[in-house]
């Protein structure tokens, strides 16, 4: 099976700190797995989310990421790696407000030529309606300004616009955290049945416990990370 994430001897240390933040000897994620990386407020997830996005460089240690090692590639090629194969859920979404909720996913193919191309004959556009409807979306709501829907509906654009053009990688950064119970468990279920459709790859970062069990994976950061205790 081949890989999509792999850390090595990883070191990363925030300017001015004392002690590194992260400090992991090995993390090896497959391609096409759905893992769930819990760790308390504060103790590294949106940052070892950055640094396997490629947002933030580390001190030492490798970051592979499909095959490729993020410390060779400057950041402009990091950038291109990051546009074209990684699409990332936010935890406020970052949708922009006055944007039809179609457009902002739409958007996320701009700037991205290889999730373009990876798009069928079909339009852009014709896609984006699909992956909405998919995500329970109705054309009229798909039509509104973003800033006009349910918090649930907008974190389906966000999935929408993460997973438009098959990334191989999916990273959602505590995206259920707004949401009660039914929701989030329906929302890890469409978010795991559009992965499956396109055979990508789901790192899903939350504080939360009980979303374990829904996971195939589930990793403990203080189980694989050495570095600084979290100060909660
Ligand atoms: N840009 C930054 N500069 C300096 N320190 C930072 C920066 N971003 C985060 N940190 C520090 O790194 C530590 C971990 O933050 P991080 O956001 O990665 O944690 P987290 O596990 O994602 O937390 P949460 O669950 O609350 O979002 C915190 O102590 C934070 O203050």
């Amino acid at each position: 099976m081949s890989t999509c994430i792999e850390l090595k001897q990883l070191q990363f240390k925030w300017p001015g700190a004392q002690l590194p933040l992260l400090s992991i000897p090995e993390l090896t994620i497959a391609r096409g797995e759905r893992v769930l990386l819990r760790g308390a407020s504060g103790s590294g997830k949106s940052t070892l989310l950055g640094l396997i996005a490629g947002i933030h460089t580390t001190g030492a240690g490798q970051v592979k990421v499909l095959g490729q090692d993020l410390a060779g590639l400057n950041q402009h090629r990091r950038d291109q790696l990051r546009a074209n194969e990684i699409g990332y859920i936010f935890q406020q979404f970052n949708l922009l407000p006055y944007l039809s909720a179609r457009a902002n996913v739409t958007l996320a193919c701009q700037f991205a030529p290889a999730r373009r191309k990876r798009l069928s004959q079909q339009s852009i556009e014709q896609e984006a309606k699909q992956l909405l409807t998919r995500l329970g979306l109705t054309p009229e709501q798909q039509q509104q300004p973003s800033h006009q829907l349910s918090v649930g509906q907008q974190q389906r654009v966000a999935a929408a616009r993460a997973l438009l053009g098959s990334p191989a990688l999916i990273i959602a950064d505590e995206p259920t955290s707004a949401l009660d119970q039914a929701h989030r468990d329906n929302f890890i279920q469409l978010l795991f049945e559009a992965c499956d459709a396109q055979n990508t790859t789901l790192l899903f970062v939350t504080h939360d416990a009980t979303l374990a069990p829904l996971f195939p994976r589930a990793i403990e950061l203080s189980e694989i990370n050495q570095g600084a205790v979290a100060d909660v």
